[in-house]
């Protein structure tokens, strides 16, 4: 039963002492240093490097997340979405609550979704946009949401090129490409609508006690890909893995991290695994990210690929709309994707990593 807590919206920037309810107990923030670290790194790569598709797979199937550079995203809109978000979370909290995320919608300003899940509070506040951020903008400027939106529109459409790019990549070091999946093949297919996509934008302030706080508590993004802009080079962002536990994923200039989602990790049957990651906060600085939630058109069933599922590798997972699997993890949180296995991955079979290609 996940544990309920009543979720206040606390202006972090009044609070002088850790509120109880934002104290988690037997944190593990403390990594051994970045230069001990440094052989077990998060991959970095060059979307322009030769074997980029190589390493990509690689990096997918050891840590399902990655950085990448040369990614051709413009560092203004980097900029300017940085810009906008840090206008919007300095707003009078007043202000951002005519913004509030309401109950029947992802939309707006507030809590992470998944804080129902855990019985402490976490040091974050967010605003998510899936669609139109005009209503919302509108209300928090009621004068001039122009510039937000337009950066918004612009960084959504410049993200999903990119995103589209990466998951291809992806795919394609599994020797996987457009005809093998309908609903993402050619543009004359019945799927016109293309992918769906959330922008969440996630602020952590600067937090008095920071080794027993959590901004953003441990989860799998229930994405295909999510493409994280971790701004002002402000670190925060961990990610786990069974062989070395959590480890920092340390901003790097201009780079983007991408992780591996739940989505990807049912249609690859297993082969990508989606990536456990949280973020850490800091007692003076205010940290922004910017996550880009790269899903499938909202109509098409998302189940392993076919080439991908053989006598040695049986299907994993049945089939799932994006929908209903946010719908299965809203309810269910880290038992969702066992909650749509088809057979036993403990069984006699070979597990997908079993036979490393
Ligand atoms: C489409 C979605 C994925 C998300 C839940 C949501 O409905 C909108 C926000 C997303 C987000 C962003 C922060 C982390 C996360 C776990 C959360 O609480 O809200 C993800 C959700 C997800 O990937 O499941
Ligand atoms: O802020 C971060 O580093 C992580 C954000 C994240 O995990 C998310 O938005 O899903
Ligand atoms: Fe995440």
């Amino acid at each position: 039963m996940p544990a309920r807590v009543a979720h206040k919206y606390l202006d972090f920037g009044l609070v002088e002492e850790l509120p109880d309810s934002y104290a988690w107990k037997a944190l593990d923030h403390d990594l051994p240093s970045e230069e001990a670290h440094k052989p077990n790194s998060v991959p970095i790569i060059d979307l322009d490097h030769n074997n980029a598709i190589e390493l990509i797979g690689s990096a997918c199937k050891t840590w399902g997340v990655f950085q990448v550079v040369n990614h051709n995203i413009s560092k203004n809109l980097l900029d300017d979405i940085e810009y906008e978000g840090r206008k919007l979370f300095s707003l009078p909290m007043h202000q951002k609550l005519k913004a509030a995320r309401s109950p029947d919608g992802p939309s707006g300003y507030g809590v992470p979704s998944i804080s129902s899940f855990f019985p402490k509070l976490m040091w974050h506040e967010g605003f998510t946009i899936s669609g139109s951020p005009l209503a919302h903008a509108r209300q928090l400027w009621p004068e001039d949401h122009t510039r937000f939106c337009q950066t918004i529109q612009e960084y959504e459409k410049e993200m999903n090129k990119l995103a589209e790019r990466i998951m291809w990549l992806i795919l394609g070091s599994l020797n996987i490409n457009k005809e093998d999946i309908t609903w993402a093949g050619s543009k004359d297919d019945q799927f016109q609508e293309g992918s769906s996509a959330v922008l969440q934008l996630n602020s952590y302030p600067a937090c008095p006690d920071p080794d027993r706080a959590m901004g953003l508590a441990a989860h799998t993004d229930s994405t295909i890909v999510t493409i994280l802009h971790q701004t002002n080079n402000t670190s925060g962002l961990q990610v786990y893995r069974e062989d070395y536990g959590w480890t920092r994923v340390p901003p790097q200039n201009g780079a983007l991290v991408v992780n591996v989602g739940d989505l990807l990790h049912i249609l690859t049957n297993g082969w990508c695994p989606s990536v456990l990651h949280r973020a850490v906060v800091h007692r003076t600085q205010h940290r922004l990210s910017i996550a880009y939630l790269y899903g499938p058109p909202s109509s098409a069933r998302i189940s392993p690929i076919p080439k991908l599922v053989d006598k040695f590798h049986p299907q994993l997972y049945r089939a799932i709309t994006w929908g209903e699997y946010l719908g299965i993890k809203a309810k269910h949180f880290d038992k969702a994707l066992r909650s749509v296995l088809v057979s036993d991955p403990t069984s006699e079979s070979l597990g997908p990593n079993d036979d490393n290609c």
